[in-house]
């Protein structure tokens, strides 16, 4: 058994002491139809900051069952002030319909009069991101899993017709072990054909997105592209000191590879970073298959990867199942303020409750 990884059994009486901790399944099991109020939870070290959200891992109040989640934490006033009202109710609305390995899990979603709450799985072993920057770059074995499992990934929420919209190192979290998990939904949307909205983040938009054309699943394979090339080389293909200086370079399309790079990596890159989705590899007939036929993945297992067999790279050095060392330290808070919203903005977020019913 895993250091810090106890898993259920019947007797613990002592709830302040316990350690005893549930597997993913465990957990959705437990919380699965449960009512949730804030005042349930004892607040833990916050691990995220998000443009008007704050993430904090959470154990719960008074029960036998001490796992530790997280609680996303959005102010209601924020949510209306930034127009991102649809946005906060399709992340819920999709979290709680997609299920699978390298995707975290949304456990719950309830509301007070100022603020809106999503439990989630907590993933203790930080973002893609820090480990990218420490690291400064990683090899092409690394590359390859940590896009493997981010493109499986895609595959699933485009078969569901979900568009992701927001992939870059710091969404990508590790778990304890050292397997992707994609967080933070909050651009992603249901298209069937084209959508017009611009989000994102800068230096991963696909130029159709930059040009409002309409775009679709295509602005996914293309911030793969932008993703790989960050990986191998460390920083991003196309970058610049402002917005402006990156869309004009996304646009002008010139990608300078390092003379380091893989032949087949830069190749793979070169088809994703394609300006033409029509002709961009992801977004031809065959999808998904025709990213895990290229020829820089040769002789990946992918039925092993999906099913977390393959052996990550890298494993967080986690003691315990709340340690929260691979995250960014925040400053203490209480959660006890948030601006009131009026009685007629309450209504825009009335279906945002959830139990999750799940598997
Ligand atoms: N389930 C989770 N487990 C551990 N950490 C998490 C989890 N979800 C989010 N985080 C941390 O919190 C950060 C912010 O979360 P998230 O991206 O969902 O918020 P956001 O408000 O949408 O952020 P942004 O404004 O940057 O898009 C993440 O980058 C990650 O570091």
């Amino acid at each position: 058994m895993r250091k810090g990884y106890l898993l259920k059994d019947d007797d613990p009486q002592d709830v302040a002491n316990s350690t005893k901790s549930l597997p993913i399944s465990q957990l959705k099991a437990w919380t699965k139809g449960r009512a949730w109020a804030f005042t349930d939870f004892e607040l833990k070290d916050t691990v995220g900051k998000g443009t008007f959200s704050r993430v904090r891992v959470v154990k719960m109040k008074s029960s036998q069952e001490r796992t530790p989640m997280v609680l996303k934490i959005l102010r209601k006033a924020d949510v209306i002030r930034l127009k991102q009202v649809e946005h906060v109710k399709a992340e819920k609305q999709i979290m709680s319909m997609v299920e699978h390995p390298f995707i975290v899990n949304l456990l719950g979603a309830f509301q007070d009069e100022r603020r809106l709450f999503m439990l989630l799985e907590y993933v203790n072993g930080g973002e893609l991101f820090s480990y990218l920057r420490r690291e400064g770059r990683l090899p092409n074995d690394h590359v390859r899993f940590y896009s493997g499992e981010i493109l499986l990934a895609f595959g699933y929420l485009h078969s569901l017709h979900v568009v992701y919209r927001d992939l870059k190192p710091e969404n990508a979290l590790l778990d304890f072990e050292g397997h992707i998990k994609l967080t933070d939904f909050g651009f992603a949307k249901v298209v069937e054909e084209r959508t017009w909205t611009l989000c994102g983040t800068p230096e991963y938009l696909a130029p159709e997105m930059i040009q409002s054309k309409g775009h679709g699943k295509g602005v996914d394979w293309w911030a793969l592209g932008v993703l790989l090339y960050e990986m191998l080389a460390g920083y991003p293909p196309f970058y610049d000191e402002n917005p402006y200086g990156i869309y004009q370079k996304v646009l002008k399309g010139h990608v300078d590879f390092p003379r380091h790079f893989d032949v087949k990596a830069k190749d793979l890159i070169q088809r994703l970073l394609q300006q033409d989705r029509t002709k961009r590899l992801g977004c031809l007939k065959a999808g998904v298959e025709d990213v895990k036929k290229h020829k820089w993945y040769k002789g990946m297992d992918w039925d092993l990867l999906l099913t977390r067999s393959a052996t990550p790279p890298f494993r967080p050095p986690v003691q315990s199942e709340d340690d929260t060392s691979m995250f960014d330290r925040y400053p203490e808070s209480t959660e006890a303020s948030a601006p009131a919203v009026s009685t007629k903005e309450q209504e825009s977020f009335q279906e945002f409750d959830t139990t999750i019913l799940g598997t």
